[in-house]
């Protein structure tokens, strides 16, 4: 279990992380999401003990990461900064690893075959692309066989058959009942893998629930209609009662009702449908609706982000997320350091 309380780090005038207060749990692939330059790595490094926070607490199995003995066999992490040691080849910088933490040689071996890399074990890291230096930061993560993991963006650098191995191993870490705490900007696949989320802006904690809830919470259900009568169908739906409003590629977007209720109603009229079709929201859609006013480093207009398309035009204002602590109206969150916009 991981345990954060009041977790706050400041650079001079810049509050990297503003009083974070979460638990991951085990058992559970627990997400770590948030938009560049919220505090993320930070936070990580502060509960690998790697930066000191400025106050609050960040305690692994109840104690510091500092204060562990063996710590590869409690927590295994795989942070952005790797550091490996240019000279050593991949076999000796994990016997290496392992010797440090007790752990039997023969268990490099095995790393090395989980992650892939046993053909080159022998070879220099320094050589090895983004996406082998990736396999070869789990294998170190693993080595201790520890029952939390951390990974800092694990995907990155990774093809499609490593993104679909690591999205497996880690629900097989948490399977086993291990606490396994992962950011990733890749939205769809944090969706494919990630069962809790917790999601910080600015340093803040914005929410801290299960996947399917932040999805739900965050975004807006609603029956994307089209038709070659527009006019027609826009009457017969209002006078019904059906909030509408305009969606791309001249389709119109129904809120508030289902599509049976809308099928029916047009079809007491005969007005021809061309599509008729309920729309879930990504998890995508959620992080950019709730995050969208804490988002330090914001693309300009002309792009899909500055051009709103990532909330959609007619979106409403995004609702109180509630997390532990107290609920957070992000749009009381502090902004006064947005740029562009
Ligand atoms: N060593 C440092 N000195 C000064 N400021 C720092 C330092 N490390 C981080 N920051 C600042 O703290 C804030 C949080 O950075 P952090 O790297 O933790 O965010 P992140 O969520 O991991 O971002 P990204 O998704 O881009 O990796 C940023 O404003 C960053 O510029």
């Amino acid at each position: 279990m991981i345990e954060l309380t009041g977790l706050t780090k400041r650079y001079g005038s810049t509050t990297a992380v503003d009083r974070l207060s979460f638990t991951v749990r085990p058992g559970v692939v627990t997400g770590f999401l948030g938009p560049n330059g919220a505090g993320k790595s930070t936070t990580m490094r502060m509960i690998m003990g790697l930066d000191k926070p400025t106050s609050g607490d960040a305690l692994v199995d109840g104690t510091h990461y500092a204060k562990l003995k063996e710590p590869l066999t409690r927590v295994g992490a795989l942070l952005e900064a790797r550091s490996v040691q240019g000279g050593r080849t991949a076999y000796n910088h994990l016997l290496w690893l392992a010797q440090s933490n007790d752990i039997p040689a023969r268990r490099v071996d095995e790393v090395l075959g989980l992650v892939g890399l046993t053909e080159v074990a022998r070879k220099r890291p320094s050589g090895f692309s983004l996406g082998m230096g990736q396999r070869l930061g789990i294998a170190a993560a693993l080595l201790g066989d520890p029952r939390i993991l951390m990974f800092d963006e694990p995907v990155n650098g990774l093809d499609p058959e490593g993104i679909h191995w690591i999205r497996n191993l880690m629900k097989q870490l948490a399977a086993e009942g291990r606490t396994v705490f992962v950011s990733s900007h890749l939205m769809s696949e944090m969706a494919l893998t990630a069962d809790h989320l917790v999601v910080i802006g600015k340093g803040q904690l914005l929410a801290d629930m299960p996947m399917a809830e932040f999805i739900s919470q965050n975004s807006r259900s609603y029956v994307r209609v089209r038709t070659p009568e527009p006019e027609r169908m826009r009457d017969v739906l209002t006078a019904g009662g059906v909030h509408l409003a305009d969606g791309p590629d001249g389709t119109i977007e129904a809120e508030g009702t289902d599509a049976a209720k809308i099928g029916e109603l047009v079809a007491a009229e005969g007005v021809v449908l061309h599509e008729l079709s309920p729309q879930q929201a990504s998890l995508e859609e959620a992080f950019m609706r709730l995050t969208a006013q804490t988002v330090q480093y914001q693309a300009g207009p002309g792009t899909a982000a500055g051009a709103g398309l990532a909330a959609g035009p007619n979106w409403q204002q995004p609702p109180q997320t509630t997390a532990p602590g107290g609920p957070v109206d992000v749009s009381k969150v502090d902004v006064s350091q947005k740029e562009g916009n």
